[in-house]
């Protein structure tokens, strides 16, 4: 008889977005994504990070202060990154697995890409404008969305 306790594909997909965010360098927000086809084949992942080329550590990782003097002008989002890390190929009828809800620039990327389903993990920013920003065009666009449902399923990794 097959295994039983095997992962989910929901599992799968939203556990290597969470072992993506861990390479994030963001002191607070560390976040993930994972792009799969209909298929369910991975497409590409992605974490929060600076721009190629520009240095972590000359960075400014704050998030209070002089704009210039935060990261938030800088980093490049995760479900940025993603879109971009994937070489070649549609997107079209993807979907992106999110550790946190994509706010209103990646939501533009996610639809303008062809992706056509966010399954998130968290949503700490729902009141913001940002999020319901994201929200109204994924609706109007046709983009479904779902919360990622927690399964309690704790998987350790020894590395
Ligand atoms: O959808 C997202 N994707 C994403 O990668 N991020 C990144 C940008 C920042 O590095 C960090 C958010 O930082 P903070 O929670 O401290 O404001 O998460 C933030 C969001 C939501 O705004
Ligand atoms: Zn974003």
């Amino acid at each position: 008889m097959k295994r039983q306790d095997y992962l989910s594909w929901d599992e799968y997909f939203m556990g290597i977005a969470h072992l993506s965010a861990r390479r994030s360098k963001d002191p607070n927000t560390q976040v993930g994504a994972c792009i799969v086809s209909e298929e369910n084949k991975i497409l590409s992942v992605g974490y929060n990070g600076m721009p190629t080329g520009c240095n972590d550590d000359d960075m400014p990782w704050d998030r209070e202060g002089e704009f210039l003097e935060t990261k938030y002008p800088f980093v490049c989002h995760a479900e940025l990154n993603a879109i971009l890390n994937r070489s070649t190929g549609s997107l079209k009828n993807a979907k992106i697995y999110v550790s946190l809800f994509p706010c209103n620039e990646c939501a533009k990327a996610i639809i303008q890409s062809g992706i056509k389903e966010v399954i998130y993990g968290d949503d700490k920013y729902a009141d913001t404008d940002n999020v319901r920003a994201s929200k109204r065009m994924f609706d109007m666009a046709g983009v479904k969305i779902r919360l990622y449902k927690k399964t309690d399923r704790l998987v350790r990794i020894e590395l």
